[in-house]
């Protein structure tokens, strides 16, 4: 595989880049060798400045789930950017990205547009707090929530693929009043509830976490942490940074029957562009400046450009409804994935959730943080390079999840497998 091109942009981005990269995850530390540079993408497709063609399954790590190049999509953006790129005054499509939100999500009434999924669960950690009075909030090891300060602890995503506990820089108050319970372990959070009875403000929560690679947890974890969080006056919210429109339109709490307090909102929202939310019902929504007493802003935020590609996307999502589509593929990967480890000895296990899916190279059924940390690492490094040898964009971390497009064909579906075949078969 020819990387040349890819290798002098990566030794000349180290100047002035940190890493060369603006993201961790990017540059590939997990799984070695030379971080891919990409040049453009068009539909299922991915290209390397060296002119290497991938069938992309990170799909920019989730917002791309049509594919790339969507034209509805593409029109749309450039009828925004003619329009004008940033005012610092209300439009219209703010409006109507509001609108489709709160239409699709029964947990909330009013939303706020932010530039990230890390800028909406902040913004809903100081709602929670305001709303409840109290500053304890409880996360899951293994669950990130962006880089914000107090839950940068037993983080999943680039802190595991980097093997970092959590992030010096954040100092002990900031992380004093944050509390970590085991996914999928409703005893856990019990215990936590008992030992600070209503000093809790908030439990956040991936509804399926994708960050320690994908683990689904079970229904009646949900159903318990709903009933329990209300039982208590905690809030409880639903981190649908990734899994908002994946499974379901409706995201997780559709599929779960569960109707969060605050929801977060990300990725797909934007359909590329910086786009990120929290909604609520009113009683909560309505403390936010400026309504109410708490402070959230945004130069850039509601940006006319990004909302017309969010509107533009969770149109033509809608229209395509990809969903039975997705769980026939994603199907068809497992049952791949899970009979060439068969045939060729080895050890693997598969986890998905509508267009979500990963292998976890280990023997252990992957239920939470610390199973999913048995998987071999430097097994998942081989069989990154395998996949990309075979054509395959998958992301270089062995705890981040695949993102199947809407747009993939079968031609796309034939090729995956075999490269999952070949690649398994080069790592036995
Ligand atoms: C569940 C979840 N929450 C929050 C974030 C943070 O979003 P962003 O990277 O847009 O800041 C991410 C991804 O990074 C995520 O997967
Ligand atoms: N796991 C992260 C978000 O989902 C990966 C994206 C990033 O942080 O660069």
């Amino acid at each position: 595989m020819q990387l040349d091109k890819s290798k002098q942009l990566f030794e000349r981005g180290q100047k002035h880049l940190v890493g060369a990269v603006n993201s961790p995850v990017r540059a590939f530390n997990s799984v070695g060798g030379n971080p891919l540079f990409i040049k453009n993408a068009e539909g299922t497709k991915i290209y390397d400045v060296d002119g290497n063609e991938y069938i992309d399954l990170v799909g920019s790590y989730g917002p791309m789930i049509l594919g790339h190049g969507n034209p509805a999509v593409k029109d749309a953006v450039k009828a925004a950017v003619d329009r004008g790129f940033t005012f610092g005054a209300s439009t219209e499509d703010e409006i109507v990205l509001s609108e489709m939100v709160a239409d699709t999500f029964p947990s909330i009434d009013k939303v706020r547009f932010v530039n990230s999924g890390t800028e909406a669960v902040l913004s809903a950690i100081r709602l929670a707090r305001a709303f409840t009075g109290r500053n304890k909030i409880v996360k899951f090891a293994g669950c990130y929530h962006g880089h914000s300060d107090s839950l940068l602890v037993a983080a999943g995503s680039g802190l595991v693929t980097l093997g970092l506990p959590g992030s010096q820089g954040v100092p002990e108050a900031a992380v004093k009043d944050t509390l970590v319970a085991l996914y999928n372990d409703i005893e856990s959070v019990k215990q936590l509830i008992n030992q600070f009875p209503d000093e809790i403000a908030a439990i956040f929560i991936e509804p399926v976490a994708g960050n320690m690679g994908v683990v689904v947890p079970e229904q009646k974890f949900m159903t318990e942490l709903r009933e329990l969080t209300k039982a208590h006056g905690i809030l409880l919210v639903v981190d649908e940074v990734m899994t908002g429109f994946r499974k379901k339109f409706g995201g997780a709490q559709d599929h779960f029957n569960i109707v969060a307090d605050i929801t977060c909102l990300g990725k797909v929202i934007g359909g590329g562009m910086p786009v990120g939310a929290y909604g609520a019902r009113n009683e909560i929504m309505n403390m936010v400046a400026p309504l109410g007493p708490v402070y959230q802003a945004g130069t850039l935020s509601g940006n006319p450009i990004a909302m017309a590609c969010g509107i533009a996307t969770l149109k033509e999502l809608k229209k395509l409804n990809p969903y039975e589509k997705f769980e026939k593929e994603a199907a068809e990967i497992e049952a791949c994935i899970i009979d060439a480890g068969k045939e060729f000895g080895v050890d693997v296990k598969v986890n998905r959730f509508g267009a979500m899916i990963n292998p976890f190279f280990t023997k252990e059924e992957v239920v939470d943080f610390k199973t999913a940390q048995t998987s071999d690492t430097k097994k998942f490094a081989k069989f990154f390079w395998a996949m990309a040898e075979n054509g395959m964009y998958i992301p270089p971390s062995q705890f981040e999840s695949w993102f199947l497009p809407a747009t993939l064909s079968d031609t796309d579906l034939i090729k995956i497998k075999e490269a999952i075949r070949a690649s398994i078969q080069s790592i036995k």
